[in-house]
């Protein structure tokens, strides 16, 4: 037995009764890690968003969204600058509900504004807006200055008529359907795929199109048959501008919320499609006041959450389907997330368990959203100070490598882990989180199969209080310098003769150099 976890409460419950119970109550929770990998993520799996909201944008009262849309962010801004830079290469996709509103100028002579106006008898409740060519130069050497890359979300709208019916069934009236119908004008997308590749931005990794458009409507519907004939149209304009580019970006589709009688169809309709993107909502509403309970007790992890990420793996899996799956959205809470809640260690919670969960279901690629902009941005809205979840992030990016194994637990329900190849060494990471806000969790490594030596990096919040903007790593707060620059991420090293102990309600990320026995995590020579 290499691994196991004792639950402090229950050695208290057990000492406490011990004359009464001896030794039946000391239960041990064992922890197996299997041996060869089950999943593998891209190498930059950790992706997050940069949405198109107005300072306008408010839910629940809650204006939470400042200059932080692609259009007006402040680009040169070096806290946002050194966060990037950090995971050099970040995934950045661009794009959110309103990316269907957005045209793209074609001249420089040609009028362009870039607010989009609140009008509730429009389409998503906003006017058009217009990306400017001189932003759109702009975001590009963004990209390439910090070293990320972009996943750009075209406006599939344009050029469809959008249809509001009334359903009746049985004589009753049941409310309206909001459908698209007709075909893609590609036309302005094109131009901007060809513009980017005339002027040589290369780190345009993929264009996606539409934003939850189709799968479970939410908004707008699409059909699944439109929707591949769309998809189709893309790739084809891509493959035709990018002939002589030697590389060819990828083709994403349909960035909504999975359903599954949707995207089977969708998916068997697009044999060339490079990526099936979902997004994931699964805290619920912004405006809930459960959410710190949906948070602790991991309910977030419930059947439909599950059946989710296992309906699009296996159609995914399927022979002949050449598409992967990818979080192309994720932010915990819709409608802008919850201040207090969306933008402090809590959060965590939600954030590594799916991180985890998803890649072990063999996800490629995780986008948060939103890098910065709503209540659950990584950098806080308008000062860019990295919330807790930015550190969790970046640490995922470091330490955890692309090789996902499967972990198993036995004998408690809070505690969950997860286990990858480590991104650097022969060893593996592991991933703790504990849900126990009373018990530590207590972990015995095999210096025999984990070697003898760990790093570990230990994830609490200020004062004890959950919900804090501020994060301790291993008993230090993180903050930035004077000049804007991230803290350093500091492990400390412990020997393995010695238990591991995750406090209550807290995060640790556990590097295992090595040697271990997970031959599977061996890199060749000079990785
Ligand atoms: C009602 C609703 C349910 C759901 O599961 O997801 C979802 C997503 C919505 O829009 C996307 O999410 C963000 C948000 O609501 O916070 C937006 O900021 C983002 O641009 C959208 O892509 C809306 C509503 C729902």
């Amino acid at each position: 037995m290499g691994f196991q976890v004792w639950q402090k409460g229950l050695c208290v419950l057990c000492f406490s009764l011990i004359f009464i119970c001896g030794v039946i109550g000391e239960e041990t929770t064992i922890v197996k890690i299997e041996e060869n990998p089950v999943a593998q993520t891209d190498e930059n799996y950790v992706c997050a968003t940069l949405d198109l909201w107005p300072p306008t944008k408010c839910n629940y009262g809650n204006c939470p969204w400042g200059k932080s849309s692609f259009l007006n962010l402040d680009l040169n801004n070096n806290i946002i600058r050194n966060a990037v830079k950090e995971f050099a290469p970040l995934k950045l996709r661009f794009g959110g509900t309103l990316q269907d509103r957005l045209v793209y100028q074609t001249s420089r002579d040609e009028p362009c504004d870039s607010t989009f106006y609140n009008n509730t008898n429009l389409i998503l409740d906003f006017s058009h807006a217009c990306l400017s060519l001189d932003r759109w130069d702009e975001i590009n050497q963004f990209i390439l200055e910090t070293g990320s890359e972009a996943v750009f979300g075209l406006n599939a709208l344009r050029g469809k008529t959008v249809e509001i019916k009334g359903i009746i069934k049985d004589g009753q009236y049941l409310g309206e359907t909001t459908t698209a119908v007709g075909e893609w004008d590609y036309s302005n997308s094109k131009f901007l795929i060809e513009y980017s590749v005339k002027k040589g931005y290369k780190h345009i990794r993929g264009w996606t199109l539409g934003n939850e458009l189709g799968g479970r409507t939410l908004f707008i519907g699409v059909s699944p048959e439109d929707c591949a004939n769309d998809a189709k149209k893309l790739h084809e304009l891509v493959k035709e501008i990018y002939q002589d580019q030697g590389t060819m970006p990828l083709i994403i589709a349909p960035g909504a919320i999975f359903d599954l009688e949707w995207y089977t169809e969708f998916i068997d309709r697009s044999p060339e499609l490079h990526v099936a993107t979902h997004h994931m909502y699964n805290l619920g509403s912004g405006g809930d006041d459960a959410l710190k309970d949906v948070l602790l007790t991991a309910s977030f992890f419930d059947e439909e959450t599950k059946s989710m990420f296992e309906g699009l793996q296996k159609i995914v899996d399927r022979p002949g389907t050449k598409a992967v799956a990818w979080i192309g959205e994720a932010g915990g809470a819709f409608n802008s997330g919850q201040d207090g809640i969306s933008n402090t260690f809590i959060n965590g919670f939600w954030y590594l368990n799916m991180l985890g969960y998803s890649a072990l279901l063999d996800t490629k690629t995780f986008c948060r959203q939103t890098l910065t902009g709503g209540n659950y941005g990584l950098l806080q809205t308008g000062t860019y100070i990295p919330n807790p979840d930015y550190y969790s992030a970046l640490l995922w990016h470091r330490l955890m490598g692309s090789k996902v194994l499967k972990t198993e637990i036995v004998g408690t329900k809070n505690v969950y882990i997860y286990a990858h190849c480590a991104k650097k060494s022969n060893g593996i990471t592991i991933l703790v989180l504990n849900h126990d806000g009373e018990s530590s969790v207590k972990i015995s490594l095999d210096p025999s199969k984990y070697g003898s030596k760990r790093e570990e990096y230990h994830l609490t919040p200020v004062n004890n209080n959950l919900q804090s903007r501020l994060v301790k790593l291993n008993g230090e707060l993180l903050h930035l310098d004077p000049s804007g620059v991230i803290p350093a991420l500091n492990p400390v090293e412990k020997d393995n003769s010695k238990q591991l102990e995750v406090a209550p309600y807290s995060f640790m990320f556990v590097h295992l150099p090595g040697p271990t026995k997970f031959s599977a995590c061996e890199k060749p020579a000079g990785k």
